[in-house]
């Protein structure tokens, strides 16, 4: 039983293209919220990590099957510092450089890497309910396979111009064009893959944050939670 008296936390899921907004969201709301966070893009990025630093050839989809059981991710799911492991090697940084970037859709198209990690994902969440007041978890196939039952759940979008602009402010480059090619690159073959592509589905609710600034967004999510939240206690 969590701090509240509920025998369980509540789970918020949020899916979307890169750069719409689900991390900085997803942190926000879970602070404002004493809940957990869990970044399952850092998980498909810290196994695609330990794939290069193996040397296994990524584009060999059996050569990634093969071998998905044998590293340990450790998540840490604390929104104000949240951490990824393997092996017990923090590898934070190393996950967010080209190389990596450049090869974790290949890996994330693997069905054994997705099912190894959908499991893991699973059991993080199952954690946090126990113990915890809930879990804001975000990534690309969370509200269709991880977590379809979660009470609140999100399809963060924003125009192609808005995602590239965000993100070359984050990568400090002035090349807008060129990061906007590349997470067009990405989406589209996120979403094309055969297993869990990257799909908008009717029961989760679309929220275009094209015009709004990142307090708006987080605020429009916290009162969604809160309306789910007490409509489980009044249960
Ligand atoms: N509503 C928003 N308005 C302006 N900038 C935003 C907004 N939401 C996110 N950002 C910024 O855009 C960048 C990408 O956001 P991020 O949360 O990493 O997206 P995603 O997790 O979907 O790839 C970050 O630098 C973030 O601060
Ligand atoms: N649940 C998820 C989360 C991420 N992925 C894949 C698809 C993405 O291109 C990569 C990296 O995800 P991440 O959320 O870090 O991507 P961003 O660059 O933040 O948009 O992982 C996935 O297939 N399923």
């Amino acid at each position: 039983m969590n701090a509240q008296g509920n025998t369980e936390g509540i789970v918020i899921a949020i899916d979307g293209p890169s750069g719409s907004g689900k991390s900085s969201t997803s942190r926000g709301v879970a602070k404002a919220r004493d809940l957990r966070y869990l970044d399952t893009g850092a998980m498909y990025r810290a196994l695609t990590w330990w794939m290069l630093d193996q040397g296994v050839d990524v584009a060999d989809a059996a050569a990634v099957a093969a071998v998905v059981d044998r590293p340990e991710l450790t998540m840490g799911t604390d929104p104000g510092a949240p951490s990824v492991a393997v092996d017990g090697r923090d590898v934070a940084a190393e996950i967010r450089g080209k190389d990596v970037t450049g090869n974790v859709s290949a890996v994330s198209a693997v069905p054994e890497a997705r099912e190894r990690l959908v499991r893991t994902q699973r059991e993080i969440i199952a954690a946090a309910r126990a113990e915890s007041e809930g879990i804001v978890v975000e990534g690309r196939d969370i509200t269709t396979v991880v977590a379809p039952d979660a009470p609140v759940k999100l399809f963060l979008t924003a125009s192609a111009e808005a995602r590239a602009s965000r993100r070359s402010k984050e990568v400090r480059t002035s090349d807008v064009a060129g990061t906007q090619a590349d997470l067009a690159r990405r989406d589209a073959l996120d979403s094309s893959r055969k297993d869990s592509p990257l799909t908008q589905t009717a029961d989760a609710t679309e929220l275009d944050t094209t015009g709004l600034d990142l307090d708006q967004v987080i605020a429009l999510v916290v009162g969604l939670a809160d309306e789910a939240r007490a409509a489980v206690t009044a249960e």
